[in-house]
């Protein structure tokens, strides 16, 4: 199943700025991870903001999220999911 993901970074500008480095560091990881087992095929930065386009495929809601909230910076984050379904002019 495929999901468009939006995420809005939301960092509060009173945070440590060593937890945020840290948060910031293993978000990466995270999102590399996921990239690599192929549970986030795009991830696109939105030009001139603190946000991106994402696309996930996986087996379930339940399991984007998991993903979703999984995220270190998911407590910085506003998300917007919208499920995605097959267009019929589509050319396979
Ligand atoms: O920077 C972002 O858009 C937020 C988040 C998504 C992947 C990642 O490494 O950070």
């Amino acid at each position: 199943m495929l999901y468009h993901v939006r995420m809005d970074v939301r960092i509060p500008h009173d945070l440590d700025p060593d937890v945020r480095d840290d948060t910031i560091a293993r978000e990466k990881a995270y999102a590399q991870e996921l990239q690599r087992a192929g549970k986030w095929p795009h991830l696109w930065r939105i030009a001139g903001e603190y946000a991106n386009f994402s696309v996930f495929d996986v087996e379930s809601h339940d399991e984007l999220h998991q993903l979703l909230s999984g995220l270190p910076l998911f407590p910085y984050m506003d998300v917007q999911v919208t499920p995605l379904a097959k267009h019929p002019s589509k050319v396979d």
